[in-house]
Parts: structure tokens; sequence; C-alpha cells
């Protein structure tokens, strides 16, 4: 631990953390394993008997846990992280064994049964799968089992690889619609600085998720085995926020780290949303992670869906890049290229291509047909939390 903590906000978010009742704790692989050679079984034991405790106050928690890769190398006696696909999704396949082993050994002591749920990027941007994936998470937790969760590596091709578990552990909470996110790490916490780098960086205790300074402050560092260092996390933290989650990121060994928490001990870095609880539907909106277009809108239609909430009309677009069709989740953007929000758009390309600038009247003339009077509708659409 470094110098002097350094609050944001004024330290009040803790007290909050009481009255939490569904986590999703993220271990990271810097974490899991005992110094890259296979699993650390006594950091294991630990997590699961605290996350036993956590249950014992009548609280639900979800597990994503990272190490399947560096479980798999230390199982295969491979040095060195595989550099092919086929060898990372056999590494992971071999791996993710022995990871569910250790926790379910492990949960069974305090009479816990786990599950294994393996994610993919399809499944939580796609309705019908994300709406499933829901459900059986849902029903895992009130039937008192731990979901133990990690990217299906085995199947997760670059295109849909979600490729960290810090932005896994965010989606878990749009769809367990949890209130808390845990990101245990190697480190205490969000520092100023990289604090590999710059040795007396100062530990940010707590802060709203609005504060600009934040994005300067994570790196894309990280340690030898994590994929994507605090700037995964932080962005993690805004998507877990879209839903109305906090998010702490605490060092993992500490001891008892999560308990500490649930008591509001300030441990760790506290990120608090600025905005309240969506609808469940925005909430799978703002979970989607793949943005097919861009719609570009005036400054009218920029103040009028930031200021009052009101749908996206033809009228206010001008100009749309991207090829997407009626129902894709597309970013709307204004004059100065800032993000308004993202949602699911009424048109696809072609035909949002013909009625860019049209009043109402104008729309079956440029389409050919009746059409819809928003481009986006407000029921539909997620406003970017991250105005000044
Ligand atoms: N501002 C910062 N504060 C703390 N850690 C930072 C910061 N910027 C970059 N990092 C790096 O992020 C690393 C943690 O991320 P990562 O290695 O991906 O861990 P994990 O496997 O737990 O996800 C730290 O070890 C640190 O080097
Ligand atoms: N799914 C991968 C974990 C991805 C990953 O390394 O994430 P993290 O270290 O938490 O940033 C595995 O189990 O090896």
């Amino acid at each position: 631990m470094t110098a002097s903590p350094i609050s944001v906000v004024p330290a009040s978010g803790r007290a909050k953390l009481a009255e939490t009742r569904r986590w999703v704790v993220k271990v990271g692989s810097s974490l899991v394993t005992a110094k890259g050679l296979g699993l650390d079984h006594d950091a294991i034991r630990d997590w699961c008997a605290q996350i036993a405790a956590l249950r014992a106050t009548g609280r639900q928690v979800v597990l994503v846990s990272s190490g399947a890769v560096a479980e798999g190398m230390a199982r295969l006696g491979l040095k060195q992280r595989p550099t092919t696909l086929h060898g990372l999704q056999g590494a992971a396949a071999v791996g993710q064994m022995g990871l569910v082993r250790a926790y379910e050994s492990e949960f069974n002591k305090h009479g816990i049964k786990a599950a294994q749920i393996l994610l993919t990027h399809d499944d939580v941007a796609e309705r019908g799968r994300y709406l499933n994936a829901r459900g059986t998470l849902n029903w895992l937790l009130e039937s008192g089992v731990v979901p133990v969760v990690n990217e299906n590596d085995t199947v997760a091709t670059d295109e849909i690889r979600l490729g960290d578990n810090d932005t896994l552990g965010a989606l878990t909470v749009n769809l367990t619609e949890a209130d808390l996110l845990v990101l245990l790490t190697d480190q205490d916490g969000l520092f100023d600085a990289d604090p590999r780098q710059v040795p007396d960086a100062r530990l940010v205790s707590e802060a709203l998720l609005t504060d600009a300074r934040l994005a300067g402050m994570a790196g894309d560092s990280k340690g030898v085995l994590g994929r994507g260092g605090m700037r995964t996390k932080l962005n993690a933290a805004h998507t877990a926020a879209r839903s109305g989650a906090a998010t702490v990121i605490a060092y993992g060994r500490h001891p008892d780290a999560l308990l500490e928490i649930a008591r509001g001990a300030p441990l760790g870095t506290l990120l608090t949303p600025a905005q309240g609880v969506m609808t469940a539907r925005k909430r799978w909106i703002a979970g989607q992670m793949q943005v097919r277009g861009t719609v570009h809108v005036d400054a009218g239609a920029a103040r009028v869906l930031r200021e009052q909430g009101r749908s996206l009309l033809p009228v206010g677009v001008t100009r749309i890049e991207g090829r997407f069709d009626r129902g894709d989740l597309v970013m709307i953007v204004d004059p100065q290229g800032d993000e308004v929000g993202r949602g699911l758009s009424n048109y696809g390309a072609d035909d949002g291509a013909r009625i860019v600038g049209a009043k109402h009247a104008q729309l079956v003339e440029r389409l050919g047909h009746v059409g819809e009077d928003e481009f986006v509708h407000r029921d539909n659409l997620v406003l970017h939390p991250r105005r000044d």
C-alpha cells in the first residue's frame, strides 16, 4: 500500500454497500494462479469461505473466475502462453476442468453447490440467448447455487471474444441485475497512475464514474497473466453502472477482502454510478457490446435526447455509417463526435440512408412504404452516462 489514499468524492458510498444483496465477484488470472504455476488452492479456499460467509448474510453471489489458460498451461507443462488460437483454446479446455473442480470441492465444504457457466459474446448480445442465460442464472441464484462463470474460450473466436473477464464480469452484472461488481486483482485498487510505473502513485478510495479524471489514470499495462489491465476494469465499472451497479476494485489477497467490503470498510476503490436503475430492456441494450453502426445527429437532436429523454427522429439524423439491419445496436453521435447514447435502430442502413433529415411527411415518399416515426425509440435508447 502506498501513500495516503485520495477520495474524489466525499466518502459516502461505502455505507450503502452494507445494503447490497446480489454481487458479482471476479477474480483475475493474476490472482487465481500461484505465480503462473497452476492454481493457488489456498486463495481459492479462502474466497470460497468468504463467499459462504457472504451468503450467510443473505447475499447471492456469482463468481467470475479467470485462470483456465494458466491452469491449462501448468497441466500441459507449457512454459509459455500458447500463441495459436487452438493452442489457447486447448489450454483453456484443459485448465477449465481444474478450475471448476477446485471451486466445486471448496464450496462443497460449506454445503454449497456450484455450477459451471461458460458464456460467449453471443450469449449476451442476442436477445433470445440473453433471456435464457438470465433465466438460468436467476434460477441458480434463487436455488442457493453459486454460479462459477468464465468465457467459453474453446468456441470463442476472435470476432466474438470478450477477451478479458472484467468485461464478462460487468455483463454478468447486467444479466443478473446485480447491485455490486467486485473486481479482485493484484493491486490495492485503482491508483492515480499505474503503480508498476509510478511508485508513489496514490490509491483512489472513492470516485463517481462521471469523473473525467478517471480515464487518464487507468493504464493498459497489466501483469504477466492478466489480459486487460486497469483500463478494462474501469470500462467494466461503466458497463456495470449502466444497470445501476457500483464497482469495487480491491486486492484479492487482502485478508477477508470480500467481508470487509460487505461491512463498508474503506478497502480498494469504490466506483459509483451517477444515474439510477434502468428497465430490464435497457439493461439488455446496455449489455450489448457489438455496435453495428453509427448514426450522426444534429445539435438539436442531441440536446433533446440528452435533456428530455426523447426518441431520435429521422429529421435530426445527418449521416449514418456502417452496415446494420433493423433491430441492430447503433451508436448515436453528436456533431462534436461525442457519444449521445446507443440504441436499437428501427431502420437498417439502406432505408436509414434514404430518410436522413426527413420530416414525418416525407417518410412514405422516401421509403416507398410507411415507416416508423422514430429512428430509435426512447424505450430502446440508453443515454451515455459519461456526460459532464
Ligand atoms: N492506475 C492504475 N492503478 C492500478 N493498476 C494499474 C493502473 N494502470 C494500470 N494498472 C495495471 O493493471 C494491472 C491489473 O490488471 P491485470 O493484470 O489485467 O489483472 P487481472 O488479471 O486481475 O485482471 C496491475 O497489476 C497494474 O500494473
Ligand atoms: N477466460 C480466460 C481469462 C481471461 C483473462 O485472462 O482475464 P483477466 O486476467 O481476468 O483479465 C481464462 O480463464 O484463462
